[in-house]
Formats: structure tokens, C-alpha cells, sequence
């Protein structure tokens, strides 16, 4: 079931969490709403669930409007950070336990726990209580129950936080092969970027209760909108500087209105180059290495040009203190203007 909010608003004590919000959430995709704390992920769940209603604007599931429908008669699963699980009933009885109130058939119901215990792969704890399972099993158990009740839409806040880093991306590729087999339209919350860029088909970037930009994680990475997302999306963080020393040294490349609005460029680490080899080449500057650091596989440079400090993470040692020529890669470098709009990068045929 796809879902759509049409200028929605909403606000807790006359505090304006959301501010005229418009999407739709395609049907059979996994969609994560990524953004720093505080930002409105799980007020924009909580709504979509029905937990909550807006204060204007209309929700629709499908072609339906469902805006005064509560969390019940919208047919929507839930998965919470805390597993929630039912401590005196075992695993099945957890599965089961939906469908019970669904007055599902005995037989019935007992088969189709069995198979979505199967699907989660906890087929061999039905009989255990969850004290008895790790953190990863029981948010398992969990998503079978969410499953159980055949819902319209499956929800996820933060599903994963409670587990360890392994488990988390352990965990997050099973939610993308769950999700896949059973094509239910799904919606993660998280604040881990790389989480999001992982499991997602579509990312949802919230800040200040306003949609920064809702694409592909490669749209997101590659295509910034503005200097908020470029900032929040990737690893190490994109280079973002001022950009009157770059001025110059842009002066034949841009158009001049955009030299003439742009306050910052933002850099990707990887579009810093000592040797360009096939790629495309935007700009030759002069720069002094000033520092080479390794960590595991990546080696971290440091290059100081004018009195700006740049990280690359595709730069061949030299020795420090070397003054040298780098290059910046058409791909992966950005202009941007004083309010944070992006007016230069990541076209298409970059
Ligand atoms: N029940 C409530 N009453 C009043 N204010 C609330 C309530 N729930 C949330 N808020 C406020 O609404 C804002 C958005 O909260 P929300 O939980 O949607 O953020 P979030 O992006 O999910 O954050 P986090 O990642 O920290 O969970 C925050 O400023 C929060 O303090």
C-alpha cells in the first residue's frame, strides 16, 4: 500500500514539529526517514500509524484517506526500539498472539506462526520465552509478530539501536531480505546514515521538522540538495569550506551569476586526487600535504591550500610538507549559496 501526506503540519503544545509536509511512500519499497535527534522521525511514524493525528493537511493509504482513522483500523504493524515482547508467552504464543485477537482459526493461526517463524529464521526457539533469546532474536520475533497481523504497512523505529554494531548490520540485512520477500511496504526510522544508505530503496533526510530531500541513497550521496544533506550523508564528512579562495581558481569554470552567489563548496574526500587517471577533472590547484594518516584500509591526506585544510582519502603518499598540484574531480564537488541551496555538482553528466 503506497502512503501520502499532503501538507501535513503537526504540533505538540503549540510547538510546530512539522511544517507542511508533502510525500508519497511507494508501494513494496523500504523507505527509512533519516535525521538528527529531535528532528520528527517518529512523529512522522506515529502519524503514519495513526498513533496521532495531524493538526491539518490529509493522509492516504492508497487512494484512501485515513487522516481520522486510529492506529487499529489502519492495519499498520509496528516494531519499536524496546522489543515489547510478551515475557510469559513463548515465542509462538508471541507470533500467535495477533491473530488471536484477530480471531484467526486455531489451525490456522498455529501454521502461520510456524511459517513466519520460519520466514524470520527463529524456527528453532517457538519454544523458548524471550529472557531466553539474545537482543538480536527477540527483534526477530518481534518482526514476526508485526508480520502477523498482514498489515498494510510495516513500521520501524529505530529497531536495531539496542543491538551491538555486528548485530546491527547483521540484523539490517535481514530486514532487507524479510522485507523483500514479503514486498510489504516498509517504513525504518533511524539517525544512522549508514544504516539508512544500506537498507534503503528510497531515504527520507528530515530536519527541523522539513523534508530535506527524499531519493535513492546514491541520488542522496551524489546529488546533494543542499549543504545540510551533503553534510549528513557519507563517511568521512564532505570537505564543506568557504568558498572565496576557491573564487579564483573557479572563475573560468562556472557562469557568473553562480560565482557571484556562491558562499561554500563542499568537496568530497574521494574527488581529491593526487593523478587523475580516466576520471573527469574540474580544476588543477597548488597545496601542501600536511599530514598522512591510516586507518585500516583508508589512507587519510591532509592538504593545506591557501590557508584552508582539505581531507582526500584517495591521495598517494608523499612526504609531508611536499608541495604539490591536487586535482578536484567534476564528480563530487559542490557550490552552494548562502541559505544552503546547491547551485553547482552533481549533474547528471558529471
Ligand atoms: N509527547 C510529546 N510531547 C511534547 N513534545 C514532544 C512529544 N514527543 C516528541 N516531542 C518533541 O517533538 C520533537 C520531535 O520528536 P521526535 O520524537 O519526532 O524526534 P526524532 O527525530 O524521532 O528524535 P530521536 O531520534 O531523538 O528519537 C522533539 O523536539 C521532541 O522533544
Amino acid at each position: 500500500m503506497d502512503v501520502t501526506f499532503k501538507n501535513v503540519t503537526f504540533a505538540y503544545d503549540n510547538k510546530a514539529i512539522l511544517h507542511h509536509i508533502d510525500f508519497n511512500i511507494p508501494e513494496g519499497k523500504l523507505i527509512s526517514i533519516l535525521g538528527p535527534s529531535g528532528c520528527g522521525k517518529s512523529t512522522t511514524l506515529n502519524l503514519i500509524s495513526g498513533l496521532i493525528q495531524p493538526d491539518a493537511g490529509q493522509i492516504l493509504f492508497g487512494d484512501k484517506p485515513v487522516t481520522n482513522l486510529d492506529a487499529l483500523q489502519r492495519k499498520v504493524g509496528m516494531v519499536f526500539q524496546s522489543y515489547a515482547l510478551y515475557p510469559h508467552m513463548t515465542v509462538l504464543e508471541n507470533i500467535i498472539f495477533p491473530m488471536k485477537m484477530a480471531k484467526v482459526p486455531k489451525t490456522e493461526r498455529v501454521a502461520k506462526a510456524k511459517e513466519l517463524a520460519q520466514l524470520v529464521h527463529i524456527e528453532n526457539e517457538v519454544d523458548k520465552h524471550p529472557a531466553e533469546l539474545s537482543g538480536g532474536q527477540q527483534q526477530r520475533v518481534a518482526i514476526a509478530r508485526a508480520l502477523a497481523k498482514e498489515p498494510a504497512i510495516l513500521l520501524l523505529d529505530e529497531p536495531l539501536s539496542n543491538l551491538d554494531a555486528r548485530l546491527r548490520v547483521q540484523m539490517r540485512e535481514e530486514i532487507r531480505r524479510i522485507q523483500k520477500k514479503t514486498g510489504v511496504t516498509t517504513v525504518f526510522v533511524t539517525h544512522d546514515q549508514d544504516e539508512a544508505m544500506h537498507i534503503s530503496d528510497q531515504i527520507m533526510v528530515l530536519n527541523d521538522g522539513r523534508i530535506q530531500q527524499f531519493s535513492t541513497p546514491n541520488q542522496l550521496y551524489d546529488q546533494p540538495q543542499n549543504l545540510f544533506v551533503a553534510r549528513f550523508i557519507g563517511s568521512p564528512v564532505i570537505n564543506t569550506l568557504p568558498f572565496a579562495p576557491f573564487k579564483d581558481a573557479f572563475a573560468e569554470l562556472v557562469a557568473p551569476e553562480i560565482l557571484a552567489q556562491a558562499t561554500h563548496i563542499g568537496i568530497r574526500s574521494e574527488s581529491i586526487v593526487s593523478a587523475p587517471h580516466q576520471e573527469a577533472v574540474l580544476v588543477k590547484l597548488p597545496g601542501r600535504i600536511t599530514r598522512h594518516d591510516q586507518y585500516g584500509r583508508e589512507l587519510l591526506t591532509e592538504i593545506q591550500y591557501k590557508d584552508q585544510q582539505l581531507a582526500s582519502t584517495n591521495f598517494k603518499q608523499t612526504a609531508d610538507g611536499d608541495f604539490q598540484a591536487f586535482y578536484l574531480l567534476k564528480k563530487g564537488v559542490f557550490l552552494f549559496n548562502a541559505a544552503g541551496h546547491k547551485l553547482m555538482g552533481g549533474e547528471a553528466d558529471a
